[in-house]
């Protein structure tokens, strides 16, 4: 079978984007994968499907693909990837879209500054990241907590300590002196497969800069090391203003560009981000068949 794709970026993070409102084939995850695969196929982060809208009162349904074929409830830059390409190829012109993830439904707005996208509210319940917390004692930090991370390195034992939170998808969080030498690609590995994470985690290394600026790397499930994450932009800020070092708006510096995070501290609030999305080229492929 041959597909039409876009290949589009939001701060670097990027996604092969398929218009599957009016043909309603659907990919295996050897398929999906391919479509990832920097070698062999288009190259992508993740793989984002824009689908007719489950029910009246909602515009798209907007399903995910993280690039080692599993599907999952969140994507952030990818969400305003969506909102351009749903603009671009005229199906639809409203401004502000109201799309179903497996999360549930997010707002997305396109303005003149880039696409802002209210991503709900954060989830503290670790049970519900998921986190298995049981038997851990959680240390204080600020209005919050961070939860001890047992590692064993060369015979030594030694505790990192992380913030956990779900921003529909789950995300651990942890303070860096600096993003440049944080060993990212040996703990984003070790904290994203930790057993207490039951469906894996997304791993954020957080810098703070000053209360309105950080700068962020972020170990994705599911794709490695990202140029920048937006539901992990999202978690960082959450998490860095609940302990007290970070004030609403932040700007986030990533490896791939600038994103900008409002959150009123609130737990009942949504998360406002707003980015960029851009469409890098188009094209045509063939599927490998699956078995
Ligand atoms: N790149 C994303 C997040 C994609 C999903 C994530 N890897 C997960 O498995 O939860 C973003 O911009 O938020």
């Amino acid at each position: 079978m041959e597909i039409a794709f876009t290949k589009m970026q939001g701060a670097g993070n990027d996604f092969v984007v398929l218009d599957q409102t009016a043909d309603s084939y659907r990919l295996s995850p050897e398929q999906i994968r391919f479509l990832a695969d920097r070698h062999f196929g288009v190259g992508a982060d993740q793989v984002l499907c824009v689908r007719p809208a489950p029910s009246a009162d909602l515009d798209f349904e907007y399903v995910i693909y993280n690039a080692d074929g599993g599907e999952v409830q969140q994507c952030g830059n990818g969400a305003r990837c969506f909102a351009r390409f749903v603009r671009d190829k005229g199906l639809s012109d409203k401004d502000s879209l109201r799309v179903q993830t497996l999360a549930g439904p997010i707002v997305l707005q396109l303005g003149a500054d880039g696409v802002t996208v209210d991503m709900g509210r954060p989830i503290f319940d670790p049970l519900q990241a998921p986190f298995t917390a049981t038997g851990l004692q959680p240390q204080p930090e600020g209005t919050w907590q961070t939860w001890p991370l047992t590692r064993e390195a060369t015979g030594q034992e030694t505790l990192l300590h992380v913030a956990v939170l779900s921003m529909g998808n789950p995300h651990a969080v942890l303070l860096v002196d600096d993003v440049d030498t944080a060993p990212v690609a040996e703990l984003g590995p070790f904290i994203g497969n930790h057993h207490r994470f039951p469906e894996r985690t997304n791993a954020g290394f957080l810098q703070i800069l000053d209360p309105h600026h950080v700068r962020l790397r972020v170990y994705e499930r599911g794709a490695g090391e990202t140029l920048a994450c937006g539901t992990g932009a999202c978690a960082a800020v959450v998490a860095g203003v609940r302990m007290g070092y970070l004030t609403s708006p932040v700007q986030v510096q990533t490896r791939g560009g600038e994103l900008s995070i409002a959150w009123s501290g609130l737990a009942a609030d949504s998360v406002f981000m707003t980015g960029p999305a851009t469409t890098v080229f188009e094209g045509r492929i063939q599927l490998p068949k699956t078995p």
